[in-house]
C-alpha cells in the first residue's frame, strides 16, 4: 500500500512543480504517472522511493521497494550478471558474497526480462535499451513488494515494450505486487494500469479507463487525442491515437 497526502515539491523557491497532491495505491495495484515534460512525475517517484526529501506533506510506502531509474549515472563497467546481483545485496552480510542461490535469482530475472544471453556482457556496452532492461532485473532481484519504474519502456523497441508490460501485468496480477510507473505512453497505461495519475494543473486521478478519455488526455497534452478499440486475435485493445497537425507551420521544409 502507497499513500500519499498533500504532496508537494518545488526546487527553485515557492515554483511548486506539484503541491497538494493526495492519492492511495492499494496493494497488487498498478498506477500510472503521465504528465508533460518537466512537471514532476521522475521527482515524485523519487520521493515514493525515499531518495528526495519532499517540501511538504507526507508519503507512506509498505513493503520491499525495487526502483527502476530511467538511467545510472556514469559508466558502470561490472558485467550485466554481477550489475543484478547487486539487487541482492539487502539479503547478503556486511561483505557477504552473493551465494548459488543469489546467482539463481539473478539469473531468473534476467531471463524474466528477455536477456539472459546478455549476462556476461559489461553493462557500460549495452545499449540504451538493454540498460533499462538491466535495471529491471536488478528491481526484480531485490524480492521486492512494491515496484516503482520511471519510464520503464521509453528505450525499447516494440517488441521489448511488449515483455514490458507483460512482465508489469504478470508481477501486478499473479504475484500481488503494488506498482507505480511513469510514462509518456497514453496505451501503455490503458493496458496494465488500475488507476492513473494525471499531472498537469489540477491533477487527475482515478480508474485508467475514465481517466484515460479523450478530453483529458488532449488537455493534458494540448493535442487533439483520439481513443481506439482494436480487435487483434479475439482480444480487445484500448489505443490511443494523437492527432498531430503537420501543415501549418513555418518550419522551412525538409530538404530531401
Ligand atoms: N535536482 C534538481 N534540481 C533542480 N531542478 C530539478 C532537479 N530535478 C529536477 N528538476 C527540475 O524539476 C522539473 C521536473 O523534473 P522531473 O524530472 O520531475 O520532470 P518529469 O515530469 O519527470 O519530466 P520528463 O517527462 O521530461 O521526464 C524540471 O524542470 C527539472 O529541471
Amino acid at each position: 500500500m502507497i499513500r500519499v497526502e498533500q504532496a508537494g515539491h518545488w526546487f527553485r523557491p515557492e515554483q511548486w512543480l506539484f503541491r497538494d497532491l493526495s492519492f492511495a495505491v492499494a496493494e497488487g495495484e498498478a498506477t500510472a504517472i503521465l504528465g508533460p515534460n518537466g512537471c514532476g512525475k521522475t521527482t515524485l517517484l523519487r520521493a515514493l522511493a525515499d531518495t528526495l526529501a519532499l517540501k511538504q506533506g507526507r508519503i507512506n510506502v509498505d513493503g520491499i521497494v525495487g526502483v527502476v531509474p530511467q538511467a545510472l549515472r556514469g559508466d558502470v563497467g561490472y558485467r550485466v550478471i554481477d550489475m543484478v546481483l547487486l539487487g541482492r545485496s539487502r539479503y547478503l552480510g556486511r561483505f557477504g558474497a552473493p551465494g548459488r542461490r543469489d546467482l539463481s535469482r539473478a539469473e531468473a530475472c534476467l531471463d524474466a526480462v528477455g536477456i539472459a544471453d546478455l549476462a556476461e556482457r559489461r553493462y557500460d556496452r549495452l545499449s540504451g535499451g538493454q540498460r533499462q532492461l538491466v535495471l529491471f532485473a536488478r528491481a526484480l532481484a531485490g524480492d521486492c513488494r512494491v515496484l516503482l519504474l520511471d519510464e520503464p519502456a521509453s528505450a525499447l523497441d516494440l517488441a521489448n515494450q511488449g515483455v514490458v508490460l507483460r512482465l508489469i501485468r504478470r508481477l501486478v496480477r499473479d504475484d500481488g505486487m503494488t506498482v507505480v510507473f511513469t510514462t509518456h505512453h497514453p496505451d501503455h497505461a490503458l493496458a496494465v494500469a488500475d488507476k492513473v495519475l494525471m499531472m498537469a494543473g489540477e491533477p487527475v486521478f482515478g480508474p485508467a479507463d475514465r481517466v484515460l478519455d479523450e478530453a483529458n488526455l488532449a488537455r493534458l497534452y494540448g493535442v487533439p487525442v483520439r481513443r481506439v478499440t482494436i480487435e487483434a486475435d479475439g482480444e480487445r485493445i484500448e489505443a490511443t491515437v494523437p492527432v498531430h497537425r503537420l501543415t501549418g507551420f513555418d518550419a522551412p521544409p525538409p530538404r530531401l
